[in-house]
Parts: structure tokens; C-alpha cells; sequence
């Protein structure tokens, strides 16, 4: 038996939990930090963790009085987004990753990733994070400690997630918890300089479902390393949810309330920036209508007692895109950044220490790019890239709804499924039912964007705006949604469900031009939702659901011909009947996992179609 490691700060651990302690030493062992620290979340951990990453080179600290506690990161370029071809879903059974996922046998994920583990800390600090995703209060805390050599991550993780001492005070002596292991990959050599933003060619984000683990390593951002976002609440929260009957979806949440006083709650799944944070902070066009945000990209949705389903946040934070972003396109987003305490990684940097990029109108003369180089409009690049983001308290946020810390979530009335399609796909359309809504969620199509390495602007199916994100076999996924369409709760009654809806903002017309205004109009569609709840709004039932009438849709003050308005809600029987060949293709990809219920829908779409 070797004698244990004498790592500084490990044996000053501030907890009795034998799990973690063993995980912790272990993994100390295995990765030969030149120290451990126990995270607490506190203002002075925060304080001395961005002086040592402004020390460093990492972050550049904001003008105080432009943006108060708040810091500018670039990454290397290599290191920009999620990297989808390097996300492994390291099930038992390779059919329960399914066809959409990377699969690696654990075992052999696990012998791989250990030797790169293995003295990957030299010479760096590892940082325990304790954090809970989700309310503290819940009755059951959904906990995970990430273990990190990246002071950034912990950082981030402090505005992303409840962490600390109040979680690891929560966690006992043997509460459960998700271990999320995650390093950089970049060992620093004794006496070599660190560079900014250390990562390494090699990387892999694995899950293993069974045992609700997750491994990453050699990315240092976003979704790769704030491993209680995607890795946490949608990958392996999605795998928890098939098992425990609940679901763990990419979705924004809001409160939506009617000029007469009543209040809606509604959930949006839409691709990767496509617009969730958007939407989850509409101001709303319309006169009397208010919006609250409560979240805008994870939604946990369980049955209440009353069969209703009730979604939360996990989250603590908005980690939203930043091109596209401002004042008049979200100015909820804009106040809230305003307010401070925030991280902007690869935007760009203005001479009087502030943050610019690209959709914030007229730029500077000049500015500090997110590549670190001199910047102009002449430059003819862009500043910032397309994926950088702002990190940022979501209780910052002016119009954050009271109940988003409620344990047990808000009841959702209805759930929209956004696309992203140029052609095709109506403005909105409502389900026939819940199994429809299912098919509509299901062959979800979408143009890809810079969220993820690759291509962008090719169409893609992304169901339930998922695709990355299903913890386990797709086919298996539809089918438990399928099965939650039964009702839950002690009130088991489908009428309790949540209407679902298919909208599509993005449509264009033939010289390309948007057919819809978008941003704060999208309330006059989330409107008609709500009529259609009361059952006041006039609608046409097409091939594809119910489809508001020009009349139906509120467009008063809007600046379009009832012809422009009828274009963005056409339904061409002749481009869907093109759809049904690659809805088949996507089906058959499923096999025997496709659920019957979605081929009937198929065959009851093409009847529609008058197609045989
Ligand atoms: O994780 C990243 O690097 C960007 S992707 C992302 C970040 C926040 C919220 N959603 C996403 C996404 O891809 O859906
Ligand atoms: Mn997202």
C-alpha cells in the first residue's frame, strides 16, 4: 500500500464524505496537482482567483465604471465551441447511445482518458467545485462536484451554478452526487511560462449514464467544461429523466402574462442560437403583455400532483451568445450584464476597458479583437466570434420571475418547438395532439450555427432542439416522450398537458429576406398561443396542425401586407410532401427503437399530403 500523496489542501478537506474525499484523493494521485483547493463560492475566493487570472493573462479586468466586477477572456482558437465530434455517450450497451451519439465502450474510454489524466495537473491547482444544479430546497438536490485545473471554469461555474460551502455543507456525509471530472490537458512544466488559455489538441467530453459520470478533457470552454450545463443537466439528466420518468430538455421557460391578468407559463426547445435567450427575455410589442424570465437553455420538467408538468431552471446563470446581442434585440440581456459580475470570452475589447461585438450598432474605431490583434471596420474580419458569450447572473436579470427559485417549478401550459428553416415550416402551427406534437419535436429540422465546430447554414434534423444533447439512445428518447404524454402525478389526466406548438422565426422569401420581424413581435405569436389555450383564436387546419389565419395573428402596428403575413404561415403541400422522404430516412435511422406511434403520425401527415 503506498503511502498517500502529501498534496498540499488535500487533506484540509471541509467535509466527512467518504465518497468524495476517495474520488478526490484518487484523482489527486492520478493527476499530481501541485495543490488542492476546496472551492467555497465566496466573494473573496472570486476576488483572488480573477487577480491571480488577471496575473496570469487569462482575463483582462473591465472598466469598473463601465462594467463593475467584470472580465474579458479570449480562448485559443482552437478551443471556441462545443466539440460535437469529440462528445462520446460511453453507454454499456452501445444501441442505448444510438445513432446519434459517439459511443466508446467505458471501459475503454476510461483506460484511454486515464493515462491523458495521469499527471495532466503538474504544476497547476486542482479546484473542487460542489455545486448543485437546481435549488438547494429541492426535495431532492441534484448535486455534482466538478474537479478542475482551470480557475476560469471555476469562475464561470460561480455564476452558472449554486456552488460551494452551502452545497458541500447540503451534500452530508453521503448524499449522492454527479463526480465531473475536467481537465485542460496542458501539464506546466516546473519553471515554464503558462500561456493564457492552456488546452490541448486531445479532447474528449465522455458521459457514462449508468454510473452518471462525466469525464472531459482538453477543452477549457463552455459546454465542454462547465460541466454542470450540458454534460450535467441535459446529457446525463436526460438519461436520469428516462429512468425516474421526468425530462431534461434544452429550454428556455418563461412567465407570460395576459393584459387581463392571467399568467401562462411556456417552454421553448430551439436550436443552438436560434434565439432562446431572445425569446426568454422578449419585451413584448404588444400592449398589456409582460414577460418573465426564468431560464434560457435547460428546462427539468416533472409531473406535480395535480398531473400537471412543472419546470425549473437548473441553472444560476445565462451563458448566452453575444453577436446579435443588444439593446434592441434583448435589452433585458443588455441590463443584466450591465449590472456586472460577468465573464466575456471572445468578444472583443474596447480602449476604455468595456466589451463590443458585432449587432451593438456603429463599432469603435478601434477595439482589441477576440484573437488579441488590433481592430478596425476596415479590419474585414469580425471582432468577435460568432460563438462568444456572455456569462452572467440570471438574478441580475430585471425581469427574472419570482417563483424561479420555487423547488417545485412553474406548470408549464404550453411548449414550442423552434426551428430554424429558411423555407417550409410555418411562423407557428399548434399540434393535433400530444402524439403529433411528439412527430413535430421529433423531425424538428434546423440550419446549424456557430455553437458548434462545423459547417454552418446546412439543414439538419435536431429534435426537440436535442440532438446534441440526448444522453442516450434518440429512439428511446421519442418514446419516453411519448410515454410521459400518458400524464403523471397523482392526477394522471392528458388534458393537464401542455399544448405543444412548432414555430419558425427564419423563414425567408425568395430574395432571402426575413418574412418575420422577430425579437420583441415573436409576443404577437405567444398571443395567439395563448388564445388558442382559451380557445378564442381562429386557426386552419392544415397538413401540419393548426395554422393561424392572417386575421388570427395580432399584426396590428406591424409593418406587413396581409400578404406577407399569409406568406409567413403558408403551408405548401408540395414542400411537405418533399419533407416526407427525408422524415423517412430520419425515422429509419431508429430501427426498431422508433416508437409505432411516430410511423402512424408519418402515414397520417402523407394521407394529408394525399400522398398513398
Ligand atoms: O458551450 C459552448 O461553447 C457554446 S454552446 C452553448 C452555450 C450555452 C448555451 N447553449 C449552448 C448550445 O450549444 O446549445
Ligand atoms: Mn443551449
Amino acid at each position: 500500500m503506498s503511502a498517500p500523496v502529501a498534496i498540499p489542501g488535500l487533506d484540509r478537506a471541509p467535509t466527512k464524505h467518504r465518497r468524495l474525499l476517495d474520488w478526490v484523493r484518487e484523482t489527486a494521485e492520478l493527476t499530481t496537482p501541485d495543490a488542492v483547493v476546496w472551492c467555497d463560492g465566496s466573494d473573496e475566493e472570486w476576488q483572488r482567483l480573477t487577480d491571480q487570472l488577471v496575473e496570469s493573462g487569462a482575463l483582462v479586468r473591465l472598466n469598473d465604471e463601465l462594467k463593475p466586477n467584470s472580465f474579458w477572456a479570449r480562448t485559443d482558437p482552437s478551443d471556441v465551441a462545443r466539440v460535437e465530434e469529440r462528445t462520446y455517450i460511453c453507454s454499456v450497451d452501445e444501441s442505448d447511445a444510438g445513432p446519434t451519439n459517439n459511443w466508446m465502450a467505458p471501459s475503454d474510454m476510461k483506460s484511454t482518458m486515464t493515462e491523458l489524466y495521469r499527471g495532466c495537473m503538474r504544476g497547476r491547482t486542482m479546484y473542487v467545485i460542489p455545486f448543485c444544479m437546481g435549488p438547494l430546497t429541492a426535495e431532492k438536490p441534484m448535486f455534482g462536484v466538478e474537479i478542475t485545473d482551470s480557475a476560469y471554469v471555476v469562475a464561470s461555474m460561480r455564476i452558472m451554478a449554486r456552488m460551494g460551502s452551502a452545497v458541500l455543507d447540503a451534500l452530508g456525509g453521503d448524499a449522492d452526487f454527479v463526480p465531473a471530472l475536467h481537465s485542460v490537458g496542458a501539464p506546466l512544466e516546473p519553471g515554464a511560462e503558462d500561456v493564457a488559455w492552456p488546452c490541448s489538441d486531445t479532447k474528449y467530453i465522455s458521459h457514462f449514464p449508468e454510473t452518471r459520470e462525466i469525464w472531459s478533457f482538453g477543452s477549457g470552454y463552455g459546454g465542454n467544461s462547465l460541466l454542470g450545463k450540458k454534460c450535467f443537466s441535459l446529457r446525463i439528466g436526460s438519461a436520469m429523466g428516462r429512468d425516474e420518468g421526468w425530462l431534461a430538455e434544452h429550454m428556455l421557460i418563461l412567465r407570460l402574462t395576459s393584459p387581463e391578468g392571467k399568467v401562462y407559463h411556456v417552454t421553448g426547445a430551439f436550436p443552438s442560437a436560434c434565439g432562446k435567450t431572445n425569446l426568454a427575455m422578449l419585451e413584448p410589442t404588444i400592449p398589456g403583455w409582460k414577460v418573465e424570465t426564468l431560464g434560457d437553455d435547460i428546462a427539468w420538467m416533472r409531473f406535480g400532483a395535480d398531473g400537471r408538468l412543472y419546470a425549473v431552471n437548473p441553472e444560476y446563470g445565462l451563458f448566452g451568445v453575444a453577436p446579435g446581442t443588444d439593446y434592441t434585440t434583448n435589452p433585458n440581456a443588455m441590463r443584466t450584464i450591465a449590472k456586472g459580475n460577468s465573464l466575456f470570452t471572445n468578444v472583443a475589447l474596447t480602449d476604455d476597458g468595456d466589451i463590443w461585438w458585432e449587432g451593438m450598432g456603429e463599432p469603435p474605431a478601434h477595439l482589441t479583437d477576440w484573437k488579441g490583434r488590433d481592430w478596425t471596420p476596415e479590419s474585414g474580419e469580425l471582432s468577435s466570434h460568432p460563438n462568444s458569450r456572455f456569462c452572467t447572473p440570471i438574478k441580475q436579470c430585471p425581469i427574472l420571475a419570482d417563483s424561479y427559485e420555487d423547488p417545485n417549478g412553474v406548470p408549464i401550459d404550453a411548449i414550442l418547438f423552434g426551428g430554424r428553416r429558411a423555407t417550409t415550416v410555418p411562423l407557428v402551427s399548434q399540434s393535433r395532439d400530444w402524439a403529433h406534437g411528439v412527430f413535430q419535436g421529433a423531425t424538428l429540422s434546423s440550419e446549424t450555427t456557430a455553437a458548434a465546430v462545423g459547417q454552418v447554414g446546412v439543414v439538419r434534423r435536431d429534435p426537440m432542439a436535442m440532438l446534441p444533447f440526448i444522453g442516450y439512445n434518440a429512439g428511446d428518447y421519442f418514446r419516453h416522450w411519448i410515454e410521459m404524454g400518458k400524464g403523471g402525478g397523482d392526477a394522471a389526466d392528458t388534458d393537464k398537458l401542455p399544448k405543444i406548438f412548432y414555430v419558425n422565426w427564419f423563414r425567408r422569401d425568395d430574395d432571402g429576406k426575413f418574412l418575420w420581424p422577430g425579437f420583441g413581435e415573436n409576443s404577437r405569436v405567444l398571443k395567439w398561443v395563448v388564445e388558442r389555450l382559451e380557445g378564442t383564436a381562429d386557426a386552419v387546419d392544415t397538413a401540419v396542425g393548426h395554422v393561424p389565419t392572417p386575421e388570427a395573428l395580432d399584426t396590428d402596428g406591424l409593418d406587413l401586407t396581409r400578404e406577407e403575413v399569409s406568406a409567413a404561415l403558408a403551408v405548401s403541400d408540395e414542400e411537405w410532401r418533399a419533407e416526407l422522404p427525408l422524415i423517412t430516412e430520419w425515422f429509419e435511422k431508429f430501427g426498431d427503437k422508433l416508437p409505432g406511434v411516430l410511423w402512424a403520425e408519418l402515414d397520417a401527415l402523407k394521407a394529408r399530403l394525399g400522398v398513398t
